[in-house]
Parts: structure tokens; C-alpha cells; sequence
């Protein structure tokens, strides 16, 4: 399990150990110089060539940079410093110099001239605009990006902001087989609190953060800039877990432990019996998928209850082993490749139907996926969505719809600039968990504290993000999958519905990952990777 904490979360983590006198940014710029010295290794760049510009701002960000700057130059890397204000800091400053990092200063106006700081350190007079450190910037390999951390506020602003400009243009215009870009506890301009985006960011490639994961770097779009995040453990793990996290990331482990696996006293009946209602002679497919997905993630049985003969011929050809009796379930698929009125009005039959048989044998009413065609159909009372176990699977385009249609006006370019804020605007308005479909999938649900047991105490935060999927998996008939996946779990386990649909969502990438590794794969292709992609996982028990 993943946490994501926010700016004031990490201080108050970090402020007893500064206060101890724990060197946390000696710690941290070893953490970032270790991996500048992985990146120019990776990139087979020998120590003698290797050249490096660090951007430093004015705060303990800049801080880690001129440290790490000190440390690579102290092992023959040739390190320049561009300073965007004139105030950094002050140790930080010295150790860089000490070991013979190259200080750039930038100049006071704020434009990209800089001047230039002799041994002695005296600044002669301004360079012409865009020589030094753009030279230094185009020959070095690596760019490490300390000007703004956790501290930073809104977005990027000043000489930092025609820095990123300027690094932007040349990073474009200039052919170079390789450049990397470190980011040191975040990239500069992202917040530690939330995934807006709200000024210019030099893309990572990778981020060293610091003590704990932020939440900005596994929200939407900011996750997207940060490239490959990794934590750098500054020894701080019990303060942190004494700290509230804002958002919750499952991995594999956490899946695997808590995968709803069957025992020797379970029957086809206690394993769970999912309803699909999915398909339609325009879009037959959809019930296949749907079906085939849930069979193969291992529910106890699949009723196919769509009343259209045709569709359901097309399953059975498919899995011989779908029911097509109608019967009680307890959980229900509505929607996949559903579109017009008289679908929905199939919809509601079903689910009439479904919840009399519910009803009649005094169990709780099953619990509902609603995807595509049925979003329309899901009921305006948040609290009766609240009451049953509820979730929707929409992607933005879909979410903005429901609920501009629900009083709540918006579009899909402003959903998708904060998903975060809006994903939870829609559990207020609908009462429904929701499981907001994108290149980071994010789901906001009733916050419900939950310990699964084996050490996982989650839900409390009511927001989960995953990103186990790839750029292959925005293919027609993948949200089909993934509602099958969501449907055989909430018919098999009584694990809090967001709870479920974020490992729905790490086993719907995973499998679309294993079906054909960094290639192109279809829907039909993840279904078949199922079972061995949870098999795969299920080791990890
Ligand atoms: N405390 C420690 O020993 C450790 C801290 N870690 C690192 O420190 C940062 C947090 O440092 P902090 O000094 O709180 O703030 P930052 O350095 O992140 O940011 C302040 C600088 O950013 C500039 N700033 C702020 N907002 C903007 C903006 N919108 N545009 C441009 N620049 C901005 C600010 O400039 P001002 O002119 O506003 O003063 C400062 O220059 C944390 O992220 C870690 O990297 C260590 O990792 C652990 C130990
Ligand atoms: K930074």
C-alpha cells in the first residue's frame, strides 16, 4: 500500500527528526546524486564526460541540489549550479563551492541572463542573455530540478518559470540521443497536496521524494510529470504512519492479501453469483468481454440476463459455461455496450427483477456496477445509492455528463484538469462509490476505515489512485473488461466497494500488461491473461 501525504503532513513528519538534528538533506542530496550517478551510467556516459546542471531555488529543495551538486563533483562529475534566486542556501552553497561546483547566478531583473561567479566568487558583469548556462544546459546530460519542493506555492512564477521556458525549447529543438531529467522531491511547480497542475513543470523522467510518497505525484495530471517516482526512505516511516495521508495507491501484495480466494467448504453458490446485463445488437461484443472477463476473474457463477436471444448465443458460443436463467445474484454488471432508451429500459427490468428475487429470499438487494448506457439510469437519490453497494465506472467525458445531468455543470476539459476534486463532487452528488477511468484511475468512495487483516488499514482516506495500466490499454471494449473484473469481486467479497474497484483496477492493467508486455494488446487478449495474471499475483500471498 501506497500513501500519499501532503505538504503539511511531511513537515510535521520531518520536524521532529530535523529538531533532533537527523541530517535529512545530507540524506537526501545522497539519495539524488546516487541516482543522477545511475542515470549517467544508464545512459553509458563515462565520469570523465559526464557533465550535470543542477537548478536551484531559493529554499531546503535548492538545498538537496547544492548538496547533491557537491557530492557528484567530489566524485569527478563535472557539476554546474544555476542559481534562480539570490538568496539559497547558505551551507548547501558553500559545500557546492567547496568541492568545485560551477555557480551560475541568475540575474536580479529575473530574465535568463545570468552572471557569472568567478572563484573568488565575486560576479562579473551580466553574461549576454542565454550563453553560460544554456551552453552548460545543452552540454550536460543530466538536468536535476531543485528549485522548488513541498514549499512551493501555485504555480511556477519568475526565473523559474523562464528557466522550465527555456530548458522546454531547447529539451525540444536540440537533437541529443539521451537527456534525463531528476526531479528532487518533486517536480518544481507541483504541489504536494493535490495532481493541478498550475504553471509550467520540467517533465521528469524520474523524481527522488523524499521520506514518503506526495500526494501530488499519484494524482492526475501531475503523476503524469514526474516520470518513474521513487521514495527515498529517510528513516521516518513511524512518523509518517502517525500522519493522515490524502490519497492511497494498492499494490500487488495488498491485492493479493486481500483477493477473496475459495476455500473447501465454497460452492459455485458461496463463491458468489454475478448478473450481466451487457450487450445489445449493436454492440454484442461487449457482452462477451463483459462475461468473459468476470468468469475469468473467478466468481461463482455468470448469469447472462439480457433478454436478447441473439447476444446470448454469442456468449454461450464464447463461454459454454454462462447461465441465461434468470435467478438471484449478488451482484449485478449494467451497462457494457448498452446505448439507446430501450436498453435502458432493459436495465431497469433487470434490475427490477433481480432485486424482487433479492427481496423474496430476505437477502440485501446485489450490489451494481454502472457503466456506460446505465450511468443515465442510476438512481437520482444518493441515498438510495448510498444503502447498496454502488459504483460507476464512468471516464471523464461520461462523469462531466452525469453530472452536468445532475445540477452539477461541468466539462470534460475541467474534469480531467482536477479529476481529484470532481471524482469526489460525484460520490457527494450520486452517494455511489466512483471509479474515474483514465491513464491514472481514481477512485472516491464513502470513506470507510477497513483492515483487511495481514497489516492493511486503508479506506479511511476514501480516495485510492492506481496506475498499473499503459498508454495499449485505451482500446474500444477495455472499460467492458474492467466491469466484468469489478463485478466478479463485488459478488465474491464484502471488502468496501472503493476498496474493490481499486484492485479491480490493478488487476485489469496488470493483465492488460502481461497479455503482451510494452505491445500493442486487445480486450480479448487481457480477458485470456486473466487467470494467469492472478495467479501471478496471488503468489505474493
Ligand atoms: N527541511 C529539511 O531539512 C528537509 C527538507 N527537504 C527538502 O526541502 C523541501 C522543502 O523546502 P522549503 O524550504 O520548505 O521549500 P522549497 O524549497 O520546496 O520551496 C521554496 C522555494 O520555492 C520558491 N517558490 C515557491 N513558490 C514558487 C512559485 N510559485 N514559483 C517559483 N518559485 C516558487 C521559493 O521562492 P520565494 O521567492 O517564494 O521564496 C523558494 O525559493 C522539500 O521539498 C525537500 O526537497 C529535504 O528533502 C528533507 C529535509
Ligand atoms: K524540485
Amino acid at each position: 500500500m501506497i500513501r500519499g501525504y501532503g505538504r503539511q503532513a511531511v513537515q510535521a513528519a520531518e520536524g521532529p527528526a530535523l529538531s533532533a538534528g537527523r541530517p535529512l538533506m545530507r540524506w537526501a542530496a545522497g539519495g539524488v546524486a546516487a541516482a543522477v550517478r545511475g542515470e549517467l551510467d544508464g545512459l553509458g556516459v563515462p565520469r570523465s564526460k559526464a557533465r550535470v546542471l543542477v537548478l536551484v531555488g531559493g529554499g531546503n529543495n535548492g538545498g538537496d541540489g547544492l548538496f547533491a551538486a557537491g557530492l557528484l563533483a567530489e566524485r569527478g562529475v563535472v557539476v554546474s549550479a544555476l542559481l534562480v534566486r539570490e538568496q539559497v542556501h547558505a551551507d548547501g552553497l558553500a559545500f557546492a563551492r567547496r568541492h568545485g561546483v560551477r555557480i551560475l547566478v541568475h540575474a536580479p531583473d529575473g530574465a535568463p541572463a545570468l552572471r557569472e561567479e568567478d572563484s573568488a566568487g565575486e560576479a562579473h558583469s551580466p553574461i549576454p542573455d542565454g550563453v553560460a548556462w544554456v551552453r552548460e544546459a545543452s552540454l550536460a546530460q543530466v538536468w536535476v530540478d531543485a528549485m522548488a519542493g513541498i514549499g512551493v506555492r501555485g504555480g511556477l512564477r519568475g526565473a523559474s518559470a523562464a528557466v522550465v521556458g527555456v530548458l522546454d525549447r531547447l529539451r525540444q529543438g536540440q537533437v541529443r540521443p539521451a537527456r534525463r531529467v531528476i526531479a528532487v522531491d518533486t517536480p518544481s511547480g507541483l504541489s504536494a497536496d493535490g495532481g493541478v497542475v498550475s504553471g509550467p513543470v520540467l517533465r521528469a523522467d524520474r523524481t527522488v521524494t523524499m521520506g514518503a510518497m506526495k500526494a501530488g505525484l499519484l494524482l492526475p495530471p501531475a503523476a503524469g510529470l514526474a516520470g518513474r517516482v521513487e521514495v527515498l526512505e529517510l528513516g521516518l516511516e513511524p512518523e509518517f504512519a502517525a500522519q493522515a495521508a490524502l490519497v492511497e495507491r494498492l499494490e500487488a501484495a495488498d491485492v493479493a492479501r486481500l483477493w477473496p480466494v475459495p476455500g473447501p467448504g465454497d460452492h459455485k453458490y458461496t463463491r458468489g453469483v454475478l448478473g450481466v446485463v451487457a450487450g445489445s445488437g449493436t454492440y454484442p461484443g461487449a457482452a462477451v468481454l463483459t462475461v468473459g472477463a468476470a468468469l475469468r476473474t473467478g466468481c461463482g457463477m455468470v448469469r447472462y440476463l439480457s433478454k436478447d436471444g441473439a447476444v446470448a448465443d454469442r456468449v454461450l458460443d464464447h463461454y459454454p459455461e454462462t447461465v441465461t436463467t434468470p435467478g438471484r445474484v449478488q451482484a449485478l454488471v449494467l451497462g457494457p455496450g448498452l446505448s439507446d432508451e430501450r436498453d435502458q429500459d432493459r436495465v431497469r427490468e433487470r434490475l427490477a427483477e433481480v432485486d424482487e428475487l433479492a427481496d423474496a429470499a430476505g437477502t440485501p438487494p446485489p450490489a451494481l456496477v454502472y457503466d456506460a448506457g446505465a450511468l443515465s439510469v442510476l438512481p437520482q437519490d444518493p441515498q438510495v445509492n448510498r444503502r447498496r453497494r454502488a459504483v460507476l465506472t464512468p471516464h471523464a467525458g461520461e462523469l462531466a455528463e452525469l453530472l452536468s445531468a445532475r445540477g452539477t455543470p461541468v466539462d470534460r476539459a475541467r474534469v480531467e484538469a482536477d479529476p481529484a476534486r470532481w471524482v469526489r463532487i460525484a460520490v457527494e452528488v450520486t452517494g455511489a462509490t466512483v471509479l474515474l477511468k483514465g491513464a491514472v484511475t481514481l477512485i472516491a468512495g464513502p470513506s470507510q476505515a477497513f483492515d483487511g487483516g495481514k497489516g492493511i488499514r486503508t479506506g479511511e482516506v476514501g480516495l485510492l489512485s492506481q496506475a498499473d495500466g499503459s498508454p495499449w490499454l485505451a482500446t474500444a471494449g477495455s472499460g467492458d473488461v474492467l466491469a466484468g473484473i469489478l463485478g466478479a469481486l463485488l459478488a465474491t467479497s464484502e471488502a468496501p466497494v472503493p476498496l474493490l474497484a481499486a484492485m479491480a483496477a490493478l488487476v485489469h492493467g496488470r493483465a492488460a500488461h502481461w497479455a503482451n508486455p510494452g505491445g500493442p494488446v486487445t480486450p480479448s487478449d487481457f480477458v485470456r491473461a486473466l487467470p494467469g495474471t492472478l495467479a501471478q499475483v496471488l503468489t505474493l500471498r
